[in-house]
């Protein structure tokens, strides 16, 4: 992909708002600081009308000077401007429901009562010299028509980018690919989308956003957000790279490190198999798989685990094969007789079965040993 895409991240706000997810002001800057030297281009780092505890994170983050842009989300409302601009903001996402149920239910707004607001809010946002995002929440629910009409009237107003949310994750990578294609098109600032994964898909259908067009696209590290959550910044990164030859800046190898990180100061477990950063997601059990990664890793890795800073690792359990026994006591210099292959093959499983679990060197080398010396018993006629 030749056009430069950026990720920004919004792990501080949108993954904060994540039920029961609170970050002490200490773990904002720190996050902020590694995402920074992870090269993420933008950092979403609150919602300054929550007040002044709020507002006193954000300034600190701002206080860093990181060499990144700073955002924060904002409701279309002066009150919510303000307390942006008193955090010392350079730049915002203004946002306002664009589906008729969000826009009727919540707000009591029809679609002209809603442009008229885009319009107010905007200008004013702008002539203040912010930089101005308008986030359309639940666009991916809303009227064509009116999305279009709210692209137009942002951009007039001074918008700099139009940020389409898939807010209630509703959207598959192809209903993604057609809408954003449909709208970037027509687009003439900057376009983000900002997928949610209530459907499993947010990474997906923003991989497929970037490829209809969009050049900004909303992650959070982990995909920590609201419900389901958000696109993972370390899955869309790396899947970017892997799948499209695209460098977007990020450090992949520091990935790993940031999902601790994160998943630490959210007090969220990071599920083993979970893409990138999973304890297990480069480990490898089952026999095929090991005999023919040991001649070539490329059989059954989408992906090099030093990519991403992680190694690979070959485990021993239920699934195993004589190849990777073999393989696995030969670290610790012992040679598999060819004539015991099957029957060491046989005990592990038996053994791995028994515990439920795999096994670990010690065990296997005890296995090995045991049935070594039960075959030297048997070879001097000792049963
Ligand atoms: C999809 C998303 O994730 S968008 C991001 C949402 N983020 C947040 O909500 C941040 C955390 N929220 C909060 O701390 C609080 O809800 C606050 C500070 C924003 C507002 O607090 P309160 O004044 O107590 O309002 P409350 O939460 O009860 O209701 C939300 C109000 O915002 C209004 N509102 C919601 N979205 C918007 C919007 N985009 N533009 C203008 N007004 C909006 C609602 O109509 C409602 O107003 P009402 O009280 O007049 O009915
Ligand atoms: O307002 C926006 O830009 C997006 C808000 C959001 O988090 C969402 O709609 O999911």
């Amino acid at each position: 992909m030749s056009r430069e895409i950026f990720l920004n991240d919004t792990t501080l706000r949108d993954g904060e708002q994540a039920a029961g997810v609170v970050f002490t002001l200490a773990e904002k800057l720190e996050i902020a600081e590694s995402l920074a030297a992870a090269g993420v281009p933008e950092i979403e780092i609150g919602t300054p009308v929550m007040g002044a505890q709020e507002i006193e994170a954000i300034q600190a983050v701002i206080a860093l000077r990181l060499p990144v842009r700073l955002t924060a989300w904002c409701r279309m409302t002066p009150k919510d401007l303000d307390a942006a601009i008193e955090c010392g903001l350079t730049a915002v996402n203004l946002s306002l429901p664009a589906s008729d149920i969000q826009l009727l239910a919540k707000l009591g707004l029809d679609k002209s009562g809603a442009l008229e607001t885009i319009e107010r809010m905007v200008a004013r946002a702008a002539a203040g010299g912010l930089f101005v995002a308008v986030g359309c929440e639940d666009a991916s629910r809303a009227d064509r028509h009116h999305l279009g009409r709210v692209i137009e009237t942002a951009a007039r107003a001074g918008a700099s980018r139009i940020r389409l949310a898939d807010t209630v994750g509703v959207l598959d990578p192809f209903s993604t690919f057609e809408l954003v294609a449909h709208l970037a098109a027509q687009c003439p600032v900057e376009f983000e989308f900002h997928g949610h994964n209530d459907l499993g898909l947010a990474g997906a259908n923003t991989l497929a956003a970037i490829r209809a067009g969009a050049r900004h696209a909303s992650v959070t590290v982990l995909g920590l957000g609201e419900r389901a959550g958000n696109a993972a910044l370390e899955e869309v990164a790396v899947a970017m790279a892997v799948l499209d030859g695209a460098h977007t800046g990020i450090e992949l190898a520091a990935l790993p490190d940031l999902a601790c990180q994160v998943a630490r100061a959210a007090r969220r477990q990071t599920p083993a198999m979970k893409p990138i950063v999973g304890a297990d997601v480069f480990s490898h059990e089952t026999g095929t798989h090991v005999a023919g990664l040991l001649k070539d890793s490329l059989t059954y890795e989408a992906l090099d685990p030093a990519l991403v800073g992680r190694c690979r690792r070959i485990v021993i359990g239920k699934h195993s094969g004589a190849t990777a026994i073999a393989h696995v006591l030969s670290e610790s210099g012992r040679d598999l007789d060819p004539d015991l292959a099957a029957a060491m093959v046989a005990r592990v499983r038996r053994k791995a079965t028994e515990i439920k679990s795999s096994i670990t060197a010690p065990q296997l080398i005890e296995l090995y040993d045991w049935l070594c010396t039960e075959a030297a018993g048997r070879d001097l006629g000792i049963e």
